[in-house]
């Protein structure tokens, strides 16, 4: 038996108009033993949670420029200042093009190669493991995670390329570069490695049997839960071992995903 956790972590989970995934992130946020916080584009409060993940979808639906309208929502001002003294900010899809248009994280993402939306599961090697969010990975671990999006392609100019390339700050590269994205860029961090944007998607690929098969290894499914469990590492609070519903304790598959939220 291992002790009880003093506290629970807190993470929040922000929902704009036209976010998608956040029933997904709330729950890979529960899996890995914390508790998710609803935060809504238009509540300023931060709620007193210990990091945000962004989640996917279309927020204001898209308009102007994918994630441009939600850097104006008062959340947003609340999120970025909090990122800026450390608050832990993970931006997935279009939460990773919100902390562009934020300035949060440099460069841009742009219409993808041969301008298709495009849905894969996705290979990729995570680089950086000092980051907040992939300290529990190995560096160099390669893993597969669903991408969907029509603006994953990222871009920057040379001298941005040659900083996140020279300072580490390359979180993750795809293997078999679906978009254009220069360098095989699929993630970075901020400098100081507490904020961090992927383009393919952790939240969908965390019970194992449920997620991408990687035939190698038979069956896995479960790679993008070491995001969610890493932060929690990150933060020094122990994962609450009652969050994860029994059914969906490690190796035991069912033909009914029983996932309920
Ligand atoms: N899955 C998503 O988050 C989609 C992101 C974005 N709106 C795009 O299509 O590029």
């Amino acid at each position: 038996m291992t002790a009880a956790p003093d506290r629970v972590a807190r993470i929040g989970v922000v929902t704009f108009p036209g976010t998608l995934d956040d029933g997904d992130a709330r729950r890979a946020v529960r899996f890995a033993g914390a508790d998710p916080v609803a935060l809504w584009h238009a509540d300023p409060d931060l709620h007193d949670v210990d990091a945000i993940v962004l989640p996917g979808g279309f927020s204001y639906g898209d308009y102007l420029r994918a994630g441009a309208l939600a850097t104006q929502s008062p959340i947003m001002r609340s999120i970025i200042a909090a990122a800026e003294d450390g608050l832990p900010v993970l931006g997935i899809c279009n939460g990773f093009q919100v902390l562009t248009e934020s300035h949060l994280l440099p460069g841009a993402l742009v219409r993808n190669e041969g301008m298709r939306f495009i849905r894969r599961d996705q290979p990729l090697r995570i680089e950086a493991t000092e980051t907040a969010w992939t300290g529990g990975y190995r560096p160099g671990q390669e893993i597969v995670i669903p991408i969907k999006n029509a603006e994953g392609r990222y871009i920057a100019d040379e001298a941005t390329l040659d900083e996140l390339e020279g300072s580490g700050r390359v979180v993750a590269r795809y293997l078999g570069n679906p978009n254009g994205s220069l360098h095989d860029i699929a993630g970075i961090a901020n400098a100081a490695g507490n904020v961090v944007g992927l383009m393919p998607h952790p939240e969908h690929a965390i019970v194992p049997g449920f997620g991408p098969d990687i035939p190698e290894r038979m069956r896995s499914g479960s790679d993008g839960l070491t995001f969610f469990t890493s932060v929690l590492a990150r933060l020094g609070i122990a994962p609450a071992a009652d969050r994860v519903p029994v059914e969906h304790a490690p190796d035991h598959h069912t033909a009914d995903s029983g996932i309920r939220e």
